[in-house]
């Protein structure tokens, strides 16, 4: 069906098949098409639903096979292991904020126990495949930039306190205890300039929730794709990696989304957001910079930096640009109306209680007011 892929270099074997869980969604979709470009043959797998579908006939190529399974369900889970045989998965298949804050349940049977089938399923092959973890950057739960002046590093203590962080720090314990090659890699604020990142109502009010200054460590969502082609093969195996994009990508929320709206046209359609309480440890966003040393070295994953992908969002928008600028004093209006603070005058930001009351209980864990 497929020709082989190319042979490895001397830095290790090149894995023949490779399954990717999660394959259409945003750093699935640019996984497959990063493992495709490279030569491999790609087992994408995914929930069998129309956008789905249509990623995957946009993805479209011969080295590719779509299988759709829930992997929630185990009985499914052995049927793709036995079927695909992969030399090594990719396993980005996950619910992330805020849908996983809604649904918790949902959260821990995809972000932690189909990790487990997975894991037993490939443990039950022949030869146990490499396993490339997608983690989060939200494992050490909330960085208050008052508090702490380092940045974080794969041994800095891991404190999940959110249903989010607490479930991907839960699947990275199963990962590090199975007894084949792992790598995890730890992802930053995962960005695209070509759409694809679920912009909604739920999303919008809970970005609105976050603390403008907040510190948060964008990445290309085409350099974390990178990353997880480059953990195929290296031989830094049973190693965490650290991902997120060069010093131009170390900002605080409120200038990721401001400069995203005025490269669409937008100028000025957030309306200010509201600081975090400098004296509250635990009233942050579980993101900060992050220590990217190591991890490019090992994976040399950083191409594009955060003024590249700006130039890149207003060259697609183009023209459109003109007529976007007028609508953004009305999106202004709207995005003021969507936000937990809407007619509360107090000054800090509260991020878990502003968004409990419309998205549920975000937190595993009790908050230390
Ligand atoms: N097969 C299968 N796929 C699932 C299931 N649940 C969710 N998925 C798929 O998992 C994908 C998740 O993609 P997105 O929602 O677009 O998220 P992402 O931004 O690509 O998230 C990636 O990065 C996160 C860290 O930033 C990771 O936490 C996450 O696991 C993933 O790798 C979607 O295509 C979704 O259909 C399931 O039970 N079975």
């Amino acid at each position: 069906m497929s020709t082989a892929p190319q042979s490895s270099d001397s830095n290790g074997s090149r894995p023949d098949t490779v399954l990717v869980t999660g394959a259409f969604g945003l750093v699935g979709a640019a996984t497959v098409r990063r493992l495709l470009d490279e030569g491999y043959r790609v087992a994408a797998t995914d929930l069998d639903v129309p956008a789905n579908r249509r990623v995957a006939r946009k993805l479209g190529d011969p080295h590719l096979s779509a299988h759709w399974a829930d992997l929630t369900d185990p009985n499914q889970v052995d049927d793709l292991i036995s079927t695909v045989a992969p030399t090594a998965i990719v396993h980005l298949a996950g619910i992330i904020p805020p849908q996983c804050y809604r649904h918790p349940g949902l959260s821990r049977a995809v972000n932690v126990d189909a990790t487990a089938s997975l894991l037993r399923a490939a443990g039950n092959l022949a030869a146990a495949p490499r396993f490339v973890q997608a983690s989060s950057i939200a494992v050490y739960g909330p960085r208050n930039p008052h508090r702490h002046n380092d940045i974080l590093t794969p041994d800095t203590p891991i404190r999940p306190v959110d249903v989010y962080g607490t479930h991907k720090a839960e699947a990275e314990a199963l990962v590090r205890a199975a007894p084949l090659e792992w790598v995890i890699l730890r992802l930053g604020g995962v960005m695209t300039t070509t759409g694809g990142l679920a912009v909604n109502t739920d999303m919008l009010h809970f970005q609105a929730a976050l603390p403008a200054d907040g510190r948060i460590q964008t990445v290309d969502v085409r350099d974390v794709a990178t990353a997880f082609a480059a953990a195929l093969t290296t031989p830094a195996v049973r190693e965490i990696f650290l991902i997120a994009g060069d010093s131009s990508h170390r900002q605080q929320q409120h200038q990721v989304r401001d400069s995203v709206a005025a490269a669409l046209g937008l100028i000025d359609a957030f309306p200010p957001a509201r600081p975090g309480n400098p004296d509250n440890d635990e009233a942050w966003f579980a993101t900060d910079w992050v220590d990217t040393d190591r991890s490019h070295r090992v994976l040399a994953f950083q191409h594009h930096s955060w003024p590249d992908m700006l130039d890149e969002i207003r060259a697609k928008v183009g023209p459109l640009h003109h007529l976007l600028r007028p609508a953004a004093p009305l999106a202004r209006v709207w995005l003021n109306w969507l936000s937990p603070y809407h007619g509360d005058h107090r000054t800090y930001a509260d991020p878990w209680n502003a968004i409990r009351p419309r998205l549920g209980n975000s937190l595993t864990q009790p908050e230390q007011h």
